[in-house]
């Protein structure tokens, strides 16, 4: 059987409880979105297939709980990621402000040395409730030295635009490894797979996995 998809990586969801990363999560893989807040208990993971520059590109996306008393459980996952989105709400300066905490996080965690971080400001269809500028999310990415977007899972705005970038990001971040593999995955890369395979993570549902593993 042609095997269907040549990489497969995984991405993870941060930021605090109601920011909008469910809704990120399921407007990108299943084009909806939830009105209401159902917060994520410990993770939850869905998958999908990029096509980059000819690659297949198969990224499990992990959607990690944004409340605080899961973080013992959450910051489990930051290491096993090659690209992380660090998720704050436009509508929250609060949320903003945690943003630094979230990326030092990230750091204690030992997340490998490679990993891809993009910034991501959502819910941007509520202009009138906005408390986070435009420029101070600009300024923010630029001193971690990331890509900055927009979002809204509401409008759908930049939501393919930015799982893509990262999808890119951690592509070009493996690139050389592929290269002299040939295509073939690494055993970084290949890691999801894995697991997949020795049902760590039950489902029968191809795009959504419910796990706590
Ligand atoms: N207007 C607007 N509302 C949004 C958007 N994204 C999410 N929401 C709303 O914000 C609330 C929280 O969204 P969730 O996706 O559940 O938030 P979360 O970050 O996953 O929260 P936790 O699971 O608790 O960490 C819900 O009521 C969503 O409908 C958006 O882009 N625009």
């Amino acid at each position: 059987m042609a095997k269907q998809y040549d990489v497969l990586f995984r991405l993870l969801l941060l930021g605090d409880s109601g920011v909008g990363k469910t809704c990120l999560l399921c407007r990108f893989t299943d084009n909806e979105f939830h009105p209401s807040h159902i917060s994520t208990i410990g993770v939850d993971f869905k998958m999908k297939t990029l096509d980059i520059d000819g690659i297949k590109v198969r990224i499990q996306i992990w959607d990690t709980a944004g409340q605080e008393r899961y973080q013992t459980i959450t910051k489990q996952y930051y290491r096993r990621a090659q690209g992380i989105f660090l998720v704050y709400d436009i509508t929250s300066e609060r949320s903003f402000q945690h943003i630094m905490k979230w990326a030092s996080d990230v750091d204690e965690q030992y997340a490998p040395e490679r990993v891809q971080k993009i910034l991501v400001g959502n819910k941007c269809d509520e202009q009138q409730k906005r408390q986070v500028a435009t420029e101070q999310g600009n300024t923010l990415a630029k001193a971690y030295g990331m890509d900055f977007f927009e979002t809204s899972a509401f409008t759908n705005h930049n939501i393919t635009e930015s799982f893509t970038r990262l999808a890119e990001l951690v592509l070009q971040a493996n690139k050389k490894d592929l290269d002299l593999l040939g295509g073939s995955l690494n055993d970084e890369l290949n890691l999801a797979a894995l697991e997949e395979q020795e049902g760590l993570c039950n489902s029968n549902d191809d795009t959504h996995k419910s796990c706590w593993c």
